[in-house]
C-alpha cells in the first residue's frame, strides 16, 4: 500500500490581503519523485516553506509523514535557493556539509560526533565531492556549490528531499549530471523540486504540477502546452521527454496572448 510522505488538503495561505496559495491538494507517496513548475511568484517556496511548518497555513491542512511539519521536520532534507546562501564566508565543504547536522546535535554546545563526520563524509560521497572536501566554498564552480548544499541537506540523514530553484545557475551539461544524481537520489528517498524553468523537467519525474496560486497536478512527467498555459498564462518554452530533447512554441512577439492557442500536439520546432 502507498504511504504518503506529503498530504496537503485545501490548504490555502493569505498574505498581504491576497492568497499566495489558494485551496492547494497535494499527495506525494513515498519514493515518487514530483515537480511543481510554475512562474516566478506563483508561490513555490511558499509551498515548501509550509511543508517545512515555516508557514501556517491560514486553512486547510499539511502532513508530513502522517505527522505536522514540526513533528516531522527532521525526515526532510530542504536544500533552498542559491541566492540565500553567502558562498564567501571562509568555509569549506566539510563543513559546509557538518552544518546539515546540527539539528540533530542535542544541547546548546553543539559539537560535532564521530557520528556526525562519517555521516557528512557518506554524503560528500554520494555525491561524488570527495575531492574538495577541504577546498573553500568560494573557490567552487556553481555546479560545485550546488552539490555541496544538497550534500548538506543529506548530512540530516532526511526521507524526502525539498529542492527549490536547483538549477538556476548551473549551465546545460552540469544540469544533464544533477539530473542524473537526482535519478541515483531517487533511489534512496522522495523528492519534490520547484522551478520556474520547465527546461529542468526530466523523464525521471513523475508528477509534475502547475502552481500559480492554485496547483495543478498531472499524472504525466510530459508537460503540455495547455499545461503551461494554465500555470503561466503566456506562451513559454516546452520540453519534450528527456532533457537534451527541447520543443519550442512558434512565438510572435507581436501577438497579446489572452489564452491557450496550441495543444502540445501543435508544436512544430525541435532543436
Ligand atoms: N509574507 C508575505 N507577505 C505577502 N506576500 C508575500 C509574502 N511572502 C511571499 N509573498 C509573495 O507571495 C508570492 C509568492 O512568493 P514565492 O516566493 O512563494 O514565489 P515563487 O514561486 O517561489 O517565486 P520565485 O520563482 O521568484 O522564487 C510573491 O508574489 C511574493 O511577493
Amino acid at each position: 500500500m502507498k504511504e504518503p510522505a506529503i498530504e496537503i488538503n485545501n490548504l490555502t495561505v493569505m498574505g498581504g490581503g491576497h492568497p499566495l496559495l489558494d485551496s492547494i491538494n497535494l499527495t506525494i507517496n513515498r519514493g515518487e519523485f514530483h515537480a511543481v513548475i510554475g512562474p516566478n511568484g506563483g508561490g513555490k517556496t511558499t509551498l515548501l516553506k509550509v511543508i517545512l511548518g515555516l508557514i501556517k497555513p491560514d486553512s486547510g491542512s499539511v502532513k508530513v509523514f502522517g505527522k505536522t511539519p514540526e513533528e516531522n521536520r527532521s525526515l526532510i532534507g530542504y536544500v533552498p535557493q542559491f541566492r540565500t546562501f553567502e558562498f564567501g564566508y571562509p568555509i569549506s565543504v566539510m563543513e559546509m556539509v557538518l552544518s546539515g547536522r546540527m539539528g540533530h546535535i542535542k544541547g546548546i554546545r553543539k559539537t560535532y560526533r564521530e557520528e556526525d563526520i562519517k555521516i557528512a563524509r557518506e554524503s560528500i560521497e554520494i555525491l561524488g565531492i570527495e575531492d574538495l572536501a577541504e577546498r573553500n566554498l568560494s573557490e567552487l564552480s556553481g555546479g560545485e556549490q550546488q552539490r555541496t548544499i544538497i550534500a548538506r541537506a543529506l548530512a540530516g540523514k532526511p526521507e524526502m528531499l525539498l529542492l527549490d530553484e536547483p538549477t538556476v545557475y548551473v549551465d546545460t551539461p552540469t544540469n544533464r549530471m544533477f539530473f542524473k544524481m537526482l535519478e541515483e537520489l531517487h533511489d534512496m528517498m522522495t523528492i519534490l523540486l520547484v522551478t520556474h524553468d520547465i527546461g529542468v523537467i526530466s523523464s525521471n519525474i513523475d508528477y509534475v504540477g502547475c502552481l500559480n496560486r492554485k496547483l495543478y497536478t498531472h499524472h504525466t512527467n510530459q508537460i503540455s502546452q495547455d499545461m503551461l498555459d494554465s500555470a503561466y498564462k503566456c506562451p513559454v518554452e516546452l520540453i519534450a521527454h528527456g532533457i537534451p530533447h527541447r520543443v519550442f512554441e512558434e512565438h510572435d512577439e507581436r501577438d497579446n496572448y489572452t489564452g491557450s492557442k496550441n495543444s502540445g500536439s501543435d508544436l512544430k520546432k525541435e532543436r
